[in-house]
């Protein structure tokens, strides 16, 4: 595979639901993108065919220098690993391995390699359940599961990767990342779905029988729980200047990446209503184990230090984009749809 003129920018994960966005903006932007998946939950059709892809696990340690030398990576995006938090209860080894074991491996690889520059996929998970809403970077850390715990060892690690070898790093919290890209051409598709938006959505097409809400006696509005809803295609802009920024010689941190407004369950359910003209049925359950009820990001940070903020991410546009992708291709990237 031959490299570009200019250096690329390594992105992990990248078939992924927001890595696939990511490696869209980065495009956009003119810059050359290099993609390595495992495609344990990823899709290859989520990738254009002119972007380098490797096929490996990143901690396949002789395939991240092949990419890193043929591709002249000057820097790394890194979204693979797993997201899901109720596998993260059961599967408490799995995530400590996927997430933080797998990443310690390939971030020492970098380092070996003279890579130094990370943006690092980290969640709102981190904070577990915090005391005020919205949530301040520097809140206390309590994940409440595996996976909150899993990102959060990475980021302290990171800490101290900077003072031994001068890793520069930014961690980006997401909260609740949502919808499609607005040229249709992207969307999430998780083989086993978790996320609200998308059940819904499935819902109203049809492929679901009916909703769950999880948790209608919570100390909110209307008892439900609330999260901050971020456009896939914001969040992977923040991405994109994060990398700008760590070049041009902004200080290693973490920064929440999220609206600063939350939304309720029964609201995301009542948009979809909305949006799509469907009614759909919705059954109420117990509340899920290891969930926090309302997670909203204070957002000024990233806007200062970065210039980021989200543009697409009110909750109409979230749910029309995602709709269109989803009436487009109800069965996701299955079959190899062309995209691109
Ligand atoms: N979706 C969200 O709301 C959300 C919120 C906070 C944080 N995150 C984090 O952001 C990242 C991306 O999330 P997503 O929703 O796009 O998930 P996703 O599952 O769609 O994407 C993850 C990608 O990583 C790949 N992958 C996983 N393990 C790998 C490995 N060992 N080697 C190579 N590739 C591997 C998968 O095949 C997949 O394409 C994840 O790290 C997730 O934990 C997601
Ligand atoms: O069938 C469902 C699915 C979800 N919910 C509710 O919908 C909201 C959003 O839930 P999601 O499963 O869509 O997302 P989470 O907030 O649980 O998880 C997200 O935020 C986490 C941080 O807490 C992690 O970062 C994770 O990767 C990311 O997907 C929650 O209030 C949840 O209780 C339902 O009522 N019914």
């Amino acid at each position: 595979m031959k490299a570009g003129a200019k250096g690329s920018i390594l992105v992990t994960g990248g078939a992924g639901y927001i890595g696939s966005h990511t490696v869209q903006a980065l495009r956009r932007r003119g810059l050359q993108a290099v993609v390595v998946d495992n495609l344990v939950t990823g899709h290859r059709a989520a990738v254009p065919p002119d972007v380098p892809f490797y096929q490996a696990d990143i901690a396949d340690q002789d395939v991240i220098e092949e990419i890193i030398h043929t591709h002249r990576v000057e820097a790394v995006i890194h979204f693979a690993g797993r997201g899901q938090v109720s596998e993260s209860i059961a599967k408490p080894d799995l995530y400590f391995l996927e997430n933080t074991a797998k990443t310690m491996q390939f971030v020492s690889n970098l380092i070996a390699q003279g890579v130094n520059t990370i943006v690092f996929s980290s969640t709102a998970a981190v904070y577990g359940s915090p005391e005020a809403v919205p949530i301040a970077e520097e809140a206390e850390k309590k994940p409440l599961n595996p996976y909150g715990l899993s990102k959060l060892m990475i980021e302290q690690s990171f800490e101290w990767l900077e003072k031994a070898y001068g890793l520069r790093w930014i961690a980006l919290r997401y909260f609740n990342a949502a919808g499609a890209a607005l040229d249709g051409t992207l969307g999430e598709h998780h083989d086993t779905e978790t996320h609200l938006i998308p059940l819904v959505l499935q819902t109203a097409l049809g492929l679901r029988e009916m909703v769950s809400i999880f948790g209608t006696d919570h100390n909110t509005q209307d008892g439900t729980s609330v999260r901050d809803y971020v456009h896939v295609q914001d969040l992977a802009e923040a991405h994109v200047l994060a990398v700008d920024a760590l070049k041009t010689g902004l200080a290693s941190g973490a920064y929440n990446v999220g609206t600063g407004r939350g939304v309720s369950d029964r609201q995301v359910i009542e948009t979809v209503t909305q949006e799509t003209g469907v009614c759909f049925p919705v059954q109420e359950k117990e509340r899920r184990q290891g969930e926090p009820v309302e997670l909203v990001a204070q957002a000024e940070k990233i806007r200062e230090a970065i210039g980021w903020q989200a543009k697409h991410s009110d909750l109409s546009t979230i749910i029309s984009s995602a709709w269109n992708w989803h009436l487009r291709y109800p069965s996701g990237y299955q079959g190899d749809v062309s995209n691109h």
